[in-house]
């Protein structure tokens, strides 16, 4: 590492476009246009890059110093009472995978769908293990809301040979399902997210061989040879690089403390539709009279009546957020 670096006032013209493929504490990898990878350093304590963000860097010797951070077109993070921490920046979209077994929280499914809707980035769902039979089967009605509010609910059998390719496994499914998902990823960048045992591994693997083996070279320059698998990484799937996959660790304790309370409802797509029917404008829809949120939970006539368990979420995360608040959080 140099320690003698230029000035901040090096001369634009020698500042270098990058894009920041991997992060770990202050210690970054931006690429270059060619491929060419450089271990980066932000200048300063205030300039904090993740993952995507494309930056302008200045070298030194063999390494170098980002300067600027372009600026982003949506940043995906959580946080809690303590702190914010950042997934990855200037997504096209976001895939949540979740499996027939372990048995997914759907509590988590939603705090990921609501931070990806407060900041305009398309999810897309992914249930797993679609070999299980019953198990799975389960899983997919447990997504019926979620189809039926809009998103994209994909079937998969990520582990290889688990699905002959001519059975399928779930309702609408071709073959494992790979190819249906990897048209949805063509062209654009997705962050994966996904609890522990769902697959993730073995997605990215089976999507880009060779992807793990990858990681821990860079998590191991980062990390000063140390073994770590805490690093959000970043994988072209094509030579054209143009399709691009970031795996992120960190799907458990979703913090959602940025969301502002009154603003929860229109983050959750089956909730939104029925927010103008309520009587007064600055209604919770936890107990007020006249509430069109309240009546479309009750009402079996409607067909876009709202799923119990959904408004569970609503007021679990309802109170959760008010409660953040009055602690000053
Ligand atoms: N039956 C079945 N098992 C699968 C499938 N995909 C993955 N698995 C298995 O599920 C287990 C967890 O898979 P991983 O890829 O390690 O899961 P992960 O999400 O990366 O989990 P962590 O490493 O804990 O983050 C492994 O035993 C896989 O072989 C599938 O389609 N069907
Ligand atoms: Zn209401």
């Amino acid at each position: 590492m140099s320690k003698s670096r230029p000035a901040p006032s090096a001369s634009a013209a020698s500042l270098q476009d990058g894009l920041v493929v991997a992060s770990h504490g202050r210690h970054c990898v931006v690429e270059v246009l060619g491929g060419d990878r450089v271990i980066c350093h932000p200048r300063g304590k205030k300039l904090t890059v993740v993952v995507g963000d494309r930056v302008r860097w200045q070298p030194s010797q063999d390494e170098g110093t980002i300067e600027q951070i372009v600026p982003r077109r949506n940043l995906f993070f959580r946080q809690d009472e303590i702190r914010t921490k950042s997934f990855a920046a200037n997504l096209d979209q976001v895939l949540i995978l979740v499996a027939a077994e372990p048995e997914f929280s759907e509590h988590q499914l939603a705090r990921a769908l609501i931070a990806a809707e407060a900041e305009h980035i398309e999810p897309i769902i992914v249930l797993n293990k679609a070999d299980l039979g019953d198990q799975f089967l389960h899983g997919w009605s447990r997504l019926e809301p979620y189809r039926a509010m809009g998103y994209a609910v994909l079937p998969l059998a990520a582990k290889p040979g688990v699905i002959p390719s001519e059975v399928s496994g779930a309702p609408n499914m071709t073959g494992d399902g790979l190819s249906a998902l990897t048209e949805r990823l063509h062209g654009r960048t997705t962050l994966i997210l996904g609890p522990s045992g769902a697959g993730k591994s073995t997605l990215i693997n089976r999507l880009i061989p060779g992807a793990t083996a990858q990681t821990q070279e860079i998590s191991q320059a980062l990390n000063s040879g140390k073994h770590t698998t805490t690093t959000t990484s970043w994988y072209w799937m094509d030579e054209a690089r143009s399709t691009a996959l970031i795996d992120s660790p960190g799907f458990q304790e979703f913090g959602l403390r940025q969301i502002d309370p009154m603003q929860l409802a229109a983050y959750m797509p089956d909730i939104r539709p029925h927010v103008p029917e309520c009587r007064f404008y600055n209604c919770t829809h936890m107990h007020e009279p006249g509430c069109g949120v309240i009546a479309a939970l009750n009402d079996n006539s409607q067909p876009e009546k709202i799923a119990a368990a959904r408004y569970r979420i609503y007021t679990t995360l309802f109170e959760e957020l008010k409660a953040g608040l009055a602690w000053g959080g």
